[in-house]
């Protein structure tokens, strides 16, 4: 005998196994022309050169696997539009001669940073997280031009950046630091932890919600962080590298790790020099200095001659600090250096898309 439960029938479906990682029904909406070409939808959540590997849903069910795909169909010429960690992609299990992906999904956010080498091309860190958590050590003196610069690239990225001041046990004035932090970032909360001896791990834990990724200098503490946050070893930390100095390796590639409690974490590898990569983070990391300008008697006040320069009263009077105020400067010229240098690639390509095609007029045979 069959029993109907009219309870189950009117139940909400159960949660996608890919819930926990951020599968929204906004994706899954993205994704159904795609599950229709028998597509399987997945999350990056390592790098490799000429494939990835994707975290995904067996069409059979049961847990979700980790599965390797090559990245070629997908490739572009435009660095920041390449697949990258934290991406959600179509797998496609049937591609000759080893499973690829097929597409990337529209990314709801992304850490990108100017590309190495000069060019004027972005590089994605990580895509589709929630919050940037931005690891500084506090066992060296806090640079706050630094944090300043990655605080314009998690604010770029649309995700909300966290700071986390970290190895808390090495020091005595932690409180101290951290004031020093909020000080120069605003609606910003900074959190010290250390995951030695696990202080400060819980408040983070709780703000960790969602997909987060780690980012700052090498030996800040990201991968020791990583660990704490997801309860494996999943992370190789610095240490490794002196007992053994063959084959282990700090973090080279950057990995998605999914937290316990649903969620997951991105460890990046430690960012020498992070060149920006668009400016509109840099209002953000700012917002003191755009509300202080706002009173500028001129709409369009450069802050240098102009009478009545609300900028020079603060910069006068000491409520803005000299040094703020050099550092916005600096990553603003920075910006505006790259957004020219991007804007002369996008002409020379347009140029060369134009000739292209009348080329391509031209060579088509008259009717
Ligand atoms: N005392 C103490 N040491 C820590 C803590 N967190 C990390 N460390 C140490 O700091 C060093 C660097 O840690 P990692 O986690 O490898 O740093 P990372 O930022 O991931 O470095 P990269 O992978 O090179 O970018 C290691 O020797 C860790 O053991 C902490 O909370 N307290
Ligand atoms: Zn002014």
């Amino acid at each position: 005998m069959t029993v109907h439960d009219p309870i189950s029938t009117s139940a909400p479906a159960p949660a996608h196994p890919l819930a926990g990682l951020g599968w929204t029904d906004d994706r899954a909406a993205a994704f159904a022309p795609l599950a229709e070409a028998g597509l399987l939808p997945g999350r990056i959540v390592r790098m490799d050169r000429g494939s990835c590997e994707v975290l995904l849903v067996d069409p059979e069910g049961g847990e979700p696997v980790t599965r390797r795909a090559a990245t070629r169909p997908v490739t572009t010429a435009d660095t920041a539009d390449n697949p990258c960690t934290g991406d959600w992609v179509a797998y496609d299990p049937a591609a000759r001669p080893a499973p690829a992906l097929a597409a990337v999904l529209p990314r709801t956010t992304a850490i990108v940073r100017k590309g190495a080498h000069k060019r004027s091309e972005g590089q994605v860190l990580a895509a589709n997280v929630d919050t940037v958590l931005i690891a500084v050590s506090l066992a060296a003196e806090p640079d706050p031009g630094r944090i300043e610069r990655l605080l314009a690239l998690a604010w770029e990225s649309g995700a909300e950046p966290l700071i986390v001041l970290t190895k808390l046990d090495l020091v005595h004035d932690g409180d101290f630091v951290r004031a020093d932090v909020e000080a120069i970032a605003p609606g910003v909360t900074v959190l010290t932890v250390s995951a030695e001896t696990g202080e400060g791990m819980a408040a983070l834990r709780a703000r960790a919600t969602g997909s987060c990724a780690l980012i700052g200098q090498s030996g800040a503490g990201k991968s020791t962080l990583t660990n704490a946050l997801t309860g494996t070893a999943a992370m190789t930390v610095q240490q490794v590298r002196s007992v053994d100095e063959k084959g282990r390796h700090t973090t080279t590639a950057r990995e998605l790790v999914p937290l316990p409690g649903g969620g997951a974490v991105i460890d990046t590898p430690g960012l020498r020099g992070v060149g920006l990569f668009g400016g509109e983070g840099i209002g953000q990391v700012f917002a003191d200095i755009t509300a202080v300008a706002a009173d500028c008697r001129y709409a369009d006040c450069s802050h240098r001659t102009e009478p009545r320069c609300a900028v020079r009263a603060a910069l006068a009077d000491g409520t803005l600090p000299e040094r703020r105020w050099e550092s916005y400067l600096k990553l603003q010229r920075e910006n505006d250096h790259i957004a020219a240098r991007t804007d002369a690639r996008l002409r020379a390509e347009r140029a060369r898309h134009r000739k292209h095609l009348s080329k391509a007029t031209r060579a088509r045979p008259k009717p």
